[in-house]
């Protein structure tokens, strides 16, 4: 492990070695336990004191420096899947995909704050980079206690505006989403990405449930709650300057089709992404920075 860590660490985080060799660092305080890669600014684990874990993680998760790391909390930026213009990969942006810095780290009751950055001078070069030549300075803050919330802040250095879109892309832990419902979506139009699905414009009914491969882009800057009957417990993600929900679970078949997913623990997650995608790209004038922030709460139902 070759990271160079040049802010002081609170006592309650320590950096370590963790998967693949990969610097992580790992928060330990009365209210919470917690994980963040430097590879992708990752957050790999979350458990609030008093609950089973929050964010979920696959078992089949590569950790490696050219590999997005599968579960937690993938930050995608500057596009979302597989962009807005033909050809552009990888997948969801180069942001999960670099090593971001740590510029700041503290500890205030418990409460730990870390903040990284990302800027088109630690892109150069990376895969996808050369196919988005706009400069910014990309700030991601993760604030985790006995909620957590991360904000995602964009700053535009240059003197011409672009857009891009970003999403952060969480992973939940359920104990069996085919019993699982999302609310707060009910009357939302979605554009339906699953491949029976559309792609189709249709309007949300009800609470989402859960029979078959889901991959739905909701208009919605409201706030989910997924309620988990197996678990008795809820979790809501609330969010602010997010114009986009995305509802998530790849089933069965499009488990078997990743090699980082195991096959048979599709019915333990869903995703719940907030985001702006697609007709709701952030626009970025010259000098302007854009906030996106999401917040999960945890509570037994
Ligand atoms: O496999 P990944 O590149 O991590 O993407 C996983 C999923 O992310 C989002 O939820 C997209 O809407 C899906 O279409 C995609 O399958």
């Amino acid at each position: 492990m070759t990271t160079a860590i040049t802010v002081d660490l609170p006592p309650s985080v320590a950096l370590v070695e963790a998967s693949g060799g990969l610097p992580a660092l790992r928060i330990s305080t009365p209210l919470a336990e917690g994980e963040v890669y430097l590879h992708g600014a990752h957050v790999t684990g979350w458990v609030p004191a008093g609950h089973d874990p929050v964010v979920w993680m696959s078992k089949a998760s590569r950790f490696a420096p050219t590999e997005p790391i599968r579960g937690g909390v993938p930050i995608c930026f500057p596009w979302f899947g597989p962009g807005r213009e033909p050809g552009m990969s990888p997948a969801h942006g180069f942001a999960r995909l670099a090593d971001w810095r740590l510029v700041g780290a503290s500890d205030d009751d418990s409460v730990v704050t870390l903040t990284f950055r990302l800027g088109h001078e630690d892109v150069e070069g990376s895969a996808g980079a050369e196919k988005w030549a706009h400069p910014f300075e990309a700030t991601y803050t993760v604030v985790m206690g006995s909620e957590l919330t991360v904000y995602l802040a964009v700053r535009n250095p240059g003197d011409e505006e672009y857009s891009y879109e970003e999403a952060l892309h969480t992973y939940l832990h359920v104990q069996d989403v085919t019993a699982v419902t999302v609310e707060g979506l009910d009357g939302a139009r979605y554009l339906d990405k699953a491949p029976d699905g559309g792609p189709y414009l249709k309007t949300q009914s009800g609470p989402v449930t859960f029979t078959g491969e889901t991959d739905r882009v909701y208009h919605s800057s409201g706030s989910a709650v997924v309620v988990d009957p197996a678990r008795a417990r809820t979790i809501t993600v609330s969010k602010e300057s997010s114009a986009d929900t995305v509802v998530w679970n790849p089933w069965t078949a499009k488990a078997a089709a990743m090699p980082d997913y195991d096959d048979a623990e599709w019915p333990t997650m869903v995703c719940v992404e907030t985001a702006n995608a697609l007709d709701n790209a952030v626009v970025l004038a010259p000098g302007a920075t854009h906030t996106m922030s999401a917040t999960y709460a945890v509570s037994h139902a």
